[in-house]
């Protein structure tokens, strides 16, 4: 059971706070939206969540059976989506899918195939990602991390690019597979976030 608790954490880019005294615990089950308009910080907060980038003062932990871990284990725990993290466009869909799960276990020892119907790409198996449409690119980003066996998602910006029914397809995948883990949604659109039972607005923490 992965624990992370936020301890008065403070970050700042020079002379620029980005989030002051930020207080948090979240436990596997929990989900928490982090809003705030463009610039805010949200993708700031998500980098130091997850151990990319450090915090200028204060303390973030993450605990399992009671143990606390090393920043540099954080990684470990913790699959991620988000705009700024792009696929490995070289690939076709299939070796794409191969190589992240040399890295991460699939979830519940999915099989690509199987994911790949999920992501409703099975036209597209043997296609190069980087003849993807933006929103096939968008479909693979989230599958790769909500089917990797890890207890942390972190979400960035989950429907950008997605279309209506891609819109719906995100609400039912979080529903079926977000359950018993921490997830992190950072995003200014209530239906990418609606289902979170915690929310934090960045404006509150400057
Ligand atoms: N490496 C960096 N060095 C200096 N400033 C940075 C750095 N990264 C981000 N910032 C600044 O931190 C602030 C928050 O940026 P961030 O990308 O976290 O916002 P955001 O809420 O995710 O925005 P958006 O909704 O536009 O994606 C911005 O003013 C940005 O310029």
């Amino acid at each position: 059971m992965l624990k992370i608790h936020l301890h008065e954490a403070s970050k700042r880019f020079q002379y620029e706070w980005i989030f002051k005294n930020l207080n948090l615990q979240l436990t596997q089950g929990d989900s928490l939206a982090i809003t705030g308009g463009n610039g805010s910080g949200k993708s700031t907060l998500l980098k130091c969540i997850s151990g990319a980038i450090p915090i200028s003062s204060g303390k973030i932990t993450f605990e399992t059976e009671g143990k606390e871990l090393p920043s540099s284990d954080w990684y470990k725990q913790l699959a991620i989506s988000a705009p700024y993290l792009e696929l490995p466009e070289e690939f076709t869909l299939s070796e794409a899918i191969k190589f992240h799960f040399q890295f991460k276990s699939p979830l519940r020892g999915i099989q690509p195939k199987e994911l790949i119907e999920i992501l409703y790409l099975d036209q597209h198996t043997h296609k190069p990602v980087s003849q993807f449409s933006s929103g096939m690119k968008q479909r693979l980003k989230l599958g790769l991390a909500l089917f990797s066996d890890v207890p942390l998602i972190l979400l960035d910006e989950p429907t950008s690019n997605l279309d209506k029914k891609g819109i719906a397809w995100y609400g039912d995948l979080v529903q079926s597979y977000g359950q018993d883990r921490i997830l992190i949604v950072c995003s200014n659109e209530p239906r990418e976030y609606g289902f979170c039972n915690q929310k934090l607005a960045l404006e509150d923490f400057k």
